[in-house]
């Protein structure tokens, strides 16, 4: 198949496969086209479709040419008047034919298109088109304006400086977030974030993709939020080894990595470099992992375990007796995920508005094919295009269709993943993030596992205001609560308002820039834990049934007994029905914490 065939089937996903463009095009494997390729077609089409929408439509392409769908017309117009290389295919490929022998009135429709919109250089029309200022139907929404690209700069292979001085010469330092957050999307302009050392921040549209910098992984594209987690958890080399229990695509993993390596690479006498040991169930995922660490020249410090599951990891197994801190981001809801800059509209031509050609003859398209959708009015293609970090809900938590019943499960879920970090005996420190916003997930979990036995027999408490790290105790969004959420009575107020202090919440849509996230750090001081110490809610190391994760759940106290037990009813009869589903149906549950 042709690229253009497999581009526009790749935009038509007849196969309905959950995920951004960036994770479909890459996780095909048998397509001919090479997915960089393809992925770069289909990115470079929707940026120009605003203009060449109005071209082919002008143009009288579509009447003419019945064996092109609107999706085909618009790639292979791009290719003809866009791209420096012209249409990929052979002289004789029967798409070629089709596009060239409307080269001459193309072209002429696409000057007028520059010309009418004050463009006098092609170079000129091409800076605007980055900038998105021709798509006035995208107006940005709250979110999608204040959300800049954020920079972490790899101190494991470059510096801040040496950034600064290459890949932002001619950039103007600004000292307020917000003059990032209101410069035109491709302003060279930055700004050093004051609370996470390396970060810095860009408008929103940006393309650093094809910097040298960001091929020889200099430098790492990451949420501020998503800097939290590593940088919270403070690893040093006297810590021992790190554990990141939910890694993939890596960005916290490399980030821990980062801050190890400055540390011990600074130490006279210095003994080994503790190592990363980086979790990732998902084989996919963790190829992804692999590739992101060696990128980032971590390879050196962080060991993956591709494939391998935290909760199967025995805390007391040799392997880990060195391990003195973890840091947790597990599957989530992914509700704080901000409107992506990169998410882009591709603009479709309409078949039947243009004045027709002479000649041109009205044969109906086929019902169902891609031309269908696309001869609608306004007919657009939403493309989502980042894979920062989609990953599939997990096997074990069932599928739901109420908000209120999934937050159970992925609730219920993460509280035995912390609850099982709890039980390494010679670690200190855990950090436990989820890009959600959702009390249950965060505030939720944090104030279960402290109750739960894993901490009170471990002597683990939440890491106070005053002794987190520098840059995150001044931060000013903490924890919330939410009333009859949790039975508030075995909490005591003293012990909350400890809690939610040590919280730390990250709103999205406002002038900090970030996405919704939440952190918070736990701490043990003393002894190591003892494993035969009672019973840890986590005891069974094996996975329970979606039945036996359900039942474990007892947090929630908004409701009576009954109540409970109803939904429990709900949630026992869903499972069972995931249970005879599983393997047939797997949902994509969004979430972009990297
Ligand atoms: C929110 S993402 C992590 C993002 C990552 N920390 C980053 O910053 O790039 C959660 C990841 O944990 C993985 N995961 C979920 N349950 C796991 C488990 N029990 N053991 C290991 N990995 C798990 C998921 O496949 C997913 O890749």
């Amino acid at each position: 198949m042709s690229l253009y065939y497999e581009a526009a089937d790749v935009l038509a996903n007849t196969a309905n496969v959950g995920g951004s463009l960036k994770s479909r095009i890459y996780k095909k494997s048998d397509r001919k086209s090479s997915p960089a390729q393809l992925y770069a077609l289909v990115t470079e089409a929707a940026k120009w479709s605003p203009v060449l929408k109005v071209v082919i439509e002008k143009s009288g392409l579509l009447e003419e040419e019945k064996k092109l769908t609107p999706v085909l017309a618009l790639l292979l117009t791009h290719d003809l008047l866009v791209s420096k290389g012209g249409v990929a295919a052979p002289a004789n490929h029967v798409l070629k034919l089709a596009i060239t022998r409307h080269k001459a009135r193309l072209g002429a429709e696409f000057t007028k298109a520059r010309i009418s919109g004050g463009y006098t250089t092609l170079a000129a029309f091409k800076n605007a088109v980055n900038d998105g200022k021709l798509n006035s139907e995208e107006e940005p929404t709250q979110a999608t304006v204040r959300h800049p690209r954020w920079v972490r700069v790899n101190s494991v292979k470059t510096t801040l400086e040496d950034q600064l001085a290459t890949t932002f010469a001619g950039f103007e330092k600004k000292d307020d977030l917000r003059d990032i957050l209101s410069a035109p999307g491709s302003a060279k302009v930055y700004h050093i974030d004051s609370n996470i050392p390396h970060l810095l921040a860009f408008p929103s549209r940006i393309d650093l993709s094809k910097s040298p910098a960001y091929a020889k992984g200099q430098i790492i594209f990451q949420d501020k939020a998503s800097c939290f987690p590593a940088y919270l958890l403070d690893p040093t080399p006297e810590d021992g080894d790190v554990i990141d229990g939910c890694a993939a695509p890596g960005n916290k993993t490399t980030h821990l990595a980062a801050i190890l390596q400055s540390r011990t690479s600074h130490r006279v006498g210095d003994a080994r470099t503790p190592s990363v040991i980086a979790f990732e169930k998902d084989n996919f995922r963790a190829g992804t992992l692999t590739k992101m660490v060696k990128l980032a020249s971590a390879d050196s410090i962080v060991t993956v375990k591709a494939g391998q599951d935290f909760l199967l990891a025995r805390p007391d197994s040799t392997e880990f007796a060195n391990v003195g801190a973890i840091l947790l981001d597990p599957s989530c809801s992914g509700s704080g995920i901000v409107g992506r800059d990169d998410t882009v509209k591709m603009h479709l031509p309409e078949g039947s508005t243009s004045e027709r050609p002479k000649g041109a003859k009205g044969k109906k398209r086929k019902r169902g094919d891609v031309s269908d959708k696309a001869t609608k009015p306004s007919a657009s293609l939403r493309l989502d295009l980042e894979d920062t970090t989609p990953e599939d809900t997990p096997e074990e938590i069932p599928i739901h269709d109420r908000l209120g019943e999934r937050l159970v499960a992925l609730s219920t879920f993460q509280l035995k993943i912390l609850a099982h970090a709890m039980r390494f005996p010679n670690a200190r420190k855990i950090t436990y993030s989820t890009c959600s916003v959702h009390f249950e997930e965060n505030e939720g979990v944090v104030s279960q596992a402290l109750l739960s036995s894993a901490a009170t027999q471990g002597g683990w408490t939440i890491q106070k205001r005053k002794d987190q790290v520098a840059g995150l105790k001044n931060w000013r969004k903490r924890g919330i609560w939410e009333e009859h959420q949790l039975e508030s009575s075995k909490l005591g107020d003293h012990f909350r308002e400890d809690v939610l202090d040590a919280c730390i919440r990250c709103e999205k849509g406002t002038n900090e820039g970030t996405m919704g996230f939440f952190v918070a750090a736990f701490v043990r001081h003393g002894g190591s834990y003892s494993l035969n110490e009672g019973r840890s809610i986590n005891e069974a190391v094996e996975e329970p049934t979606p039945e036996e994760e359900l039942e474990e759940w007892n947090g929630f106290s908004d409701e009576d007994t009954s109540e409970a037990k109803k939904r429990n009813g709900v949630n026992e009869q869903k499972a069972s029905e995931h249970k005879a589903k599983k393997n047939k149906k797997r949902r994509k549950s969004k979430t972009s914490c990297n």
